[in-house]
């Protein structure tokens, strides 16, 4: 039995912001799937105009004039307010929304809960990609972050936060600022691939569209990875690594109420080491009553054994450690950990 490319399902990844924007332009360039639709909302037009692999969309013209909002979250709400009608267009026929933008500053703090209000009231999931700015940008773009993060996490269906001051720790110092940006773009790329394979494919245990929409629904923070697996016996640490992603506050999924858990691979697993992962993944969930839902997909190109995407929803807020000053295990060791997305480690390309 094959895997079966399916074609109901509708992911569009819209860009926020400046971020946001180059984030989707360096995504678009490394997406290999023709059906998922990327675009970018801002307030700044010559922003805009740097995304050149993508539609885009101006928000607020009569109010900033296409010149950005100055760091106002506010200027930029109602900017995304002015502009709803173009909006509501953009996300017609969505199943999926994925938001990916840079807090700190005006349009992507401020302009993403709007958007995110509006996927809603036409009933798509949403899933947030954010990113916090470096502390030595000034305590006032911490709170604008912060403030807009709170509103998010509240709002989308699910939320991964990356901290840019994790780049210095997680990369070697030499390391450029645009080549750390494109990391964390890839990072993000990354898992956005994974559950595209994951809802685009029909694997042998399978995870549609229903019990993706049935897990995201559920209320509490969330976590989110991908880990990968060298060969048979490493697909539990793979699922370790997928929420020990260096970018990222250490991730607790105890207690959480749903997980997706879905794991492919080059070949066929050995049912013990399946078995195996499995039962890690109870010991981390650690609540009889979490609903977990699995899925084992084919992919023969793939360059490792295997990867594992986790998923987690409903995770009691307490349990997640908002530790600032967390371990960051530094890149070149994070052994197991997926640094470069799928599409490129295919074609054995390197991204940096
Ligand atoms: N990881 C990453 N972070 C970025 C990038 N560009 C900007 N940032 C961060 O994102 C924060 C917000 O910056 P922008 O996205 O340019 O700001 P904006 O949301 O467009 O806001 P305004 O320009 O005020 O309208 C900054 O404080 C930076 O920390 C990028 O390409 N990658």
């Amino acid at each position: 039995m094959e895997n079966v490319q399916t074609s109901q399902i509708n992911i569009h990844v819209i860009g926020v912001g400046g971020c946001g924007g180059n984030a989707v332009t360096n995504m678009a360039s490394l997406c290999s799937h023709e059906r998922i639709r990327f675009s970018s909302i801002n307030t700044d037009i010559a922003a805009l105009h740097r995304c050149h692999n993508h539609e885009v969309v101006l928000i607020g013209e009569g109010t900033t004039k296409g010149f950005g909002a100055g760091a106002d979250p506010e200027v930029a709400r109602r900017a995304a307010s002015q502009s709803e009608a173009a909006l509501q267009v953009l996300i017609e026929g969505a199943d999926l929304i994925i938001i990916v933008a840079g807090l700190g500053g005006g349009t992507g703090s401020g302009a993403s809960p709007v958007l995110i209000d509006l996927a809603k009231e036409n009933e798509i999931d949403v899933m947030c990609f954010v990113t916090l700015p470096f502390k030595t940008e000034g305590g006032l773009r911490v709170d604008i972050a912060e403030h807009a993060l709170a509103e998010i996490r509240s709002k989308a269906n699910a939320t991964l936060v990356m901290s840019n001051d994790s780049l210095i720790s997680a990369l070697d110092e030499t390391v450029g600022l645009l080549s750390a940006f494109r990391h964390c773009d890839a990072q993000i790329h990354s898992i956005v691939e994974a559950i595209i394979v994951m809802l685009t494919n029909t694997g042998y245990i399978n995870v549609d569209i229903n019990d993706f929409s049935h897990i995201l629904s559920l209320e509490g923070d969330t976590a989110l990875g991908v880990g990968i697996a060298e060969d048979d016996s490493s697909l539990s640490s793979a699922l370790k690594h997928a929420l020990e992603n260096p970018l990222v506050d250490k991730q607790n999924i105890m207690g959480a109420q749903g997980v997706i858990a879905q794991l492919t691979c080059r070949e066929e697993p050995s049912l013990a080491m399946y078995e195996e992962m499995l039962a890690t993944l109870q010991l981390l969930v650690d609540g009889p009553q979490t609903l977990i839902i699995t899925g084992v997909t084919l992919s023969p190109e793939l360059p490792h054994f295997g990867e594992v995407l986790i998923i987690a929803t409903g995770v009691p807020v307490e349990k997640q450690q908002f530790d600032q000053e967390k371990n960051v295990i530094p890149m070149k060791h994070a052994s197991g950990y997926l640094e470069i997305p799928t599409y490129l480690r295919l074609r054995g390309k390197e991204l940096l």
